[in-house]
Order: structure tokens, then C-alpha cells, then sequence
């Protein structure tokens, strides 16, 4: 069955997206801690999709490290092994990516979600990045710090050049699930699938 992909770090809400974009028809948990989905969940549309809800990478306050290794790998070889999948779904935390981002680079190293969006691009996933969480953030400095997320991604700001790959959301509140569903509709037509489309309405 064809498969679309959600990654992101841990406790970016990408469980929480799965609820939001299928509207509670998928049975999905969330978690105030980070962790809390440990093996790949996979979620059957009609017996023709799958939704597959990835475990998140990355640091977690009280997981080993050798456990945030051991997901990492894990998501990197079924990423590269899987020849059904459509594309993924990137979720950041908006709110908290940039920061993030740019305590990577002051220690010299490579942000983990760039390297993660690079690392789609490269297996040919074609990944759209689902900005979520923007509830978190002041209206008055949006465009700013959606410059900054653009940038963590190794994407060149402004954000605005990005808007068929770049998604702000709110899986809490709902605000830019329209735009983004109406970005997976487009992808499944355009990755050959134009009936899966009905898995993606704005109502
Ligand atoms: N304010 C706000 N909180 C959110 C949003 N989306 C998710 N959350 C909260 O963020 C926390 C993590 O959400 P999950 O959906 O479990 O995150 P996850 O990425 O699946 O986490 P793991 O399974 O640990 O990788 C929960 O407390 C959610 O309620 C959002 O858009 N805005
Ligand atoms: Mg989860």
C-alpha cells in the first residue's frame, strides 16, 4: 500500500497533525512527554493509504542517548529501504526550531532538522515541511521567525519563496490546515494517486 511519512523531532506534534488532518478517523496518541511514540504507527485510510506516524529523533530529557541513536537509524533505513512511499510530511516545532537551530551552529554542528530535510530531498521524498505550533507564536514577529525556520532548514529566507513546501500550522487551533491540506491534495495527484485526494478535504 502506498504510504505518506510523518518525521520530526520528538514532541513537534506530528500525532497530534495525524488527528488533525484526518479529522479523529485515525485512533492516535499523543503525549504531554516527548517520546511517546516508540515504533512506527501505522494509519489505514480505507485500506488504500497509509499514514505512517514516525517515532521523533533527536534529544529527548530522560532517553538515553543510545535509544535517540538507535531511532535515527531506524527512521534513516526505512526512509531509504521503503519504495512506497508518496513523499513525507516534515513537522517542526515553529516556535522552537530557530532557537534550537541556532544552538546547533554556535556548537559547530549541523542542525538535526536541516540534516533530516536534506536527507529527504536526497532520497527523492519530497518533503513538505508542516510548521506547526504557530499558535506559540507573537503575530507581530510571525514573518520574522518564519524567516528563521526557513533558514534552520537550510532553506534561503524570506519564508514566502518556500509556500509550496513551507507550511505554518496550528494542529491545536486549526489555523493553515485548509493551505496544508490542500498541499497534500496536490501532492497525491501529482505522485499519480489523484483519488487519495478524498482523504484530504478542507470539510
Ligand atoms: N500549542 C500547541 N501545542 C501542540 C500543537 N500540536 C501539538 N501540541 C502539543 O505538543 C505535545 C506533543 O504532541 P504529539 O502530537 O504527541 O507530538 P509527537 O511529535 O507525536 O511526539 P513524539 O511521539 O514524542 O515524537 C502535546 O502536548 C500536544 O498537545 C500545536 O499546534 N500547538
Ligand atoms: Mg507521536
Amino acid at each position: 500500500m502506498p504510504e505518506i511519512v510523518l518525521v520530526g523531532r520528538s514532541n513537534v506534534g506530528k500525532s497530534s497533525l495525524i488527528r488533525a488532518i484526518t479529522r479523529g478517523a485515525a485512533d492516535v496518541r499523543v503525549g504531554k512527554r516527548p517520546g511517546v511514540t516508540r515504533k512506527p504507527v501505522f494509519h489505514e485510510l480505507d485500506g488504500e493509504l497509509v499514514l505512517v506516524d514516525m517515532p521523533g529523533f533527536g534529544f529527548m530529557s530522560g532517553v538515553p542517548r543510545r535509544y535517540q541513536e538507535r531511532v535515527k537509524d531506524l527512521i534513516v533505513r526505512y526512509l531509504e529501504e521503503k519504495d512506497n512511499i508518496l513523499f513525507a510530511i516534515h513537522v517542526v516545532d515553529a516556535k522552537a526550531l530557530p532557537e534550537i537551530a541556532e544552538r546547533w551552529e554556535r556548537r559547530g554542528e549541523i542542525p538535526i532538522d536541516r540534516e533530516m530535510f536534506q536527507f529527504l530531498n536526497e532520497v527523492g521524498l519530497d518533503p513538505i515541511v508542516a510548521a506547526n505550533k504557530i499558535d506559540k507564536i507573537k503575530p507581530i514577529e510571525f514573518e520574522e521567525h518564519m524567516d528563521a525556520v526557513a533558514e534552520a532548514l537550510g532553506l534561503f529566507p524570506p519564508w514566502r519563496q518556500w509556500l509550496d513546501t513551507l507550511f505554518p500550522i496550528s494542529a491545536k487551533t486549526g489555523e493553515g490546515l485548509v493551505e496544508f491540506l490542500e498541499a497534500l491534495q496536490e501532492r497525491v495527484r501529482k505522485a499519480g494517486y489523484p483519488e487519495f485526494a478524498r482523504f484530504f478535504r478542507t470539510k
